[in-house]
């Protein structure tokens, strides 16, 4: 039986009846495929990919155009499962017009709806795009788009002031029309908070323990990437080394002759050869 798409107001309806929800972070056909055949509900396109895939540092250099390409690979893969397409910096921060724009490529590429990070400014953008009749998932806290600005990747709102702030972004995102909104790092008070002052669902990264959803990656999830492992993160499998291990089996085997075996051979029949010999 395929699955099932969760809507967007099924995804609202979660935060009234209490059930929570999962949104997972992948970028390519296979894990895609894997997740369509799980019970969780939403999976994000992250613009993550820049360090996850690329190997790069932050997200700023991500582009559009990479996000299209794994958006496109994901949705083969999960055609029944709700996509949120992240979009990149500065597709969205310059003005409304472009951020309409932008999101509605998004959006014809396969997307769900799109996940724009930022504060009360970048709300502004978001509420235009809602009006074009698109979803939007907010994203605040540590924001690594905008991380130049706050010194790198840190837990937000740990003094009052920003605390404030982060409370004032999300009323704004909520205001803006988006229909759920990432809480990233954030002190476990704080996302309570948030949580209580808000209609709409909160999904936690690293933002304590009262969110209505959760993200992680599941590259994180799987223990695949560890050149960090934020505190958030639980590791349920370790396939780094697995995969490790499956590597160095199989080159083992070609010194000892295990690999190779008949069974991987492909073989014509003996008069076949025969006559091959005879040709020359
Ligand atoms: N693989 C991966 N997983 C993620 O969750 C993730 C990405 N990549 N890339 C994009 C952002 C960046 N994220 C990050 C990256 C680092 C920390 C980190 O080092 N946090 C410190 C806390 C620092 C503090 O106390 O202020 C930690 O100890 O977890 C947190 C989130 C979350 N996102
Ligand atoms: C950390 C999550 C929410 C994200 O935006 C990403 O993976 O790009
Ligand atoms: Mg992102």
């Amino acid at each position: 039986m395929s699955k099932k798409k969760i809507t967007v107001p099924q995804i609202r309806e979660r935060k009234q009846n209490g059930s929570k929800f999962a949104m997972i972070t992948v970028y390519d056909y296979p894990m895609a495929a894997i997740v369509e055949q799980s019970d969780i509900e939403l999976i994000l396109v992250g613009d993550s990919l820049g360090m996850v895939i690329q190997g790069c540092e932050g997200t700023v250099h991500v582009t559009l155009e990479d996000i299209l390409y794994h958006l496109k690979l994901v949705r083969r893969g999960a055609p029944n499962t709700f996509i949120v397409g992240d979009m990149p910096f500065l597709t969205y921060q310059a003005c409304e017009s472009e951020a309409i724009h932008n999101a509605g490529i998004l959006m014809k590429n396969g997307a769900d709806c799109v996940k724009m990070e930022g504060d009360v400014y970048a709300a502004e953008k978001a509420a235009a795009v809602v009006k074009a009749g698109i979803p939007v998932m907010g994203h605040i806290g540590l924001t690594p788009q905008t991380a130049a600005s706050f010194g790198g990747f840190k837990v937000q709102g740990k003094s009052i002031d920003s605390a404030k702030k982060m409370l004032e972004n999300a009323i704004a995102f909520e205001k803006a029309g988006a229909f759920a909104i990432v809480l990233e790092c954030l002190p476990t008070a704080l996302g309570a908070l948030i949580d209580e002052k808000i209609s709409i669902p909160t999904i936690g990264v690293g933002a304590g323990l009262n969110c209505t959803g959760y993200n992680l990656n599941a590259y994180d999830i799987l223990g695949i990437f560890d050149k960090f492992v934020p505190k958030f993160v639980k590791q349920y499998k370790l396939l780094g080394k697995e995969i490790l291990d499956g590597f160095n089996s199989w080159r083992n085997e070609i010194d000892s002759g295990a690999y190779p075996m008949r069974e991987h051979c492909f073989n014509v029949s003996e008069d076949e050869i025969n006559a091959l010999r005879d040709s020359l």
